[in-house]
């Protein structure tokens, strides 16, 4: 069944008592794409993945896992690996050790080398994990995620303390499996992160649901922008702007090519630099700021 969706959550809904945390929520994951669930604090991100992942019953809608209740852990659990933001392993066990009992857990198999390897902990094989550093605590919580190389994974805030170059090991390790047709789910308040690797992507705020689309879908409802700043001695610009605080200029456009080519040849005729010029489209960053104002 190639339409069937790995992930299919209808109408979900999560209440805490009288707290409703998640409303209404609907979203489809397809086979082999990575689909970023993203929002503000609060939003309900956890609590619906926590419900799709098995870990929390619905409070009403319905969650579908390869066409499944996502409650049958014995049917979903091997095909699916977890991330969470904290695995909680025992730390008297070695990194090799704890690699091993997920093996068990997920009733998965793979090869431990090839896991510690994946995810950059080869060397620390034989340490216990209460000596491991907090950048290599969340490696292991990944091999939780990659062992077995499940069919879906679900990566939550997956490079959260990590540095740079542990971010990009980490993200050169994600895209092996997804050259193996892995399907991925991940939240992150890194929004570049999502903006860069994300097929679709699901904005939720207080409970529900307010955007989803691709990048340049979600970009696309709001207006590009130009940003410069000029010499105080620079006469009249040809265009409306907004002066920033930080005294730079803004010109907020849905015509960026024709608006930035008036802008360089008002410059170049008057022999004014346009300082520190930037021209794009709008960023995630955006779309979530204007999620935060228009909803709240
Ligand atoms: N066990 C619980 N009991 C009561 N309220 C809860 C519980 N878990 C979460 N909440 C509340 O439900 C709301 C959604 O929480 P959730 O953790 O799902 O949000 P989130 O989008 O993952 O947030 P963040 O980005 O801050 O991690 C929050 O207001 C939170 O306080």
């Amino acid at each position: 069944m190639p339409n069937t969706p790995v992930i299919d959550v209808e109408r979900l809904n999560v209440r805490y008592g009288d707290f409703h945390a998640v409303r209404d929520l609907s979203f489809q994951v397809r086979e082999g794409e990575l689909y970023a669930l993203l929002g503000t604090n609060g939003a309900g991100k956890t609590s619906a993945l926590e419900t799709v992942e098995g870990h929390r019953a619905a409070s009403s809608g319905t969650v579908r896992v390869f066409g499944r209740s996502p409650r049958e852990r014995r049917t979903v659990r091997p095909r699916t690996g977890v991330m969470l933001q904290e695995s909680g392993f025992s730390p008297d066990l070695t990194v090799q050790e704890s690699v091993r009992l997920i093996g068990a857990l997920t009733r998965r198999t793979d090869d431990v080398g090839r896991v510690l390897d994946l995810v950059g902990l080869t060397r620390k094989a034989r340490t216990r994990v209460a000596q491991l550093s907090g950048g290599e605590k969340r490696r292991l919580d990944f091999a939780t995620a990659v062992y077995g190389t499940p069919e879906l994974v679900f990566l939550d805030e997956p490079t959260t303390g990590l540095d740079i170059n542990s971010r990009d090991e980490l993200w050169t390790a994600v895209d092996r499996m997804r050259e193996e047709g892995t399907t991925v789910v991940l939240t992150t308040h890194y929004l570049e992160e999502a903006q860069q690797r994300a097929d679709r992507i699901g904005l939720m705020h207080r409970g529900s649901l307010r955007r989803e689309g691709t990048v340049a879908e979600l970009t696309r409802t709001l207006p590009a922008v130009i940003r410069f700043s000029l010499p105080d001695t620079a006469p009249e610009l040809p265009l409306p702007v907004v002066r920033e605080g930080d005294g730079s200029f803004l010109v907020e456009t849905p015509g960026l090519q024709r608006d930035l080519h008036i802008l360089l040849g008002w410059a170049q005729d008057n022999a004014v630099e346009l300082r520190g010029l930037e021209a794009g489209p709008t960023r995630l960053d955006d779309v979530f700021r204007a999620l935060d104002t228009a909803d709240a």
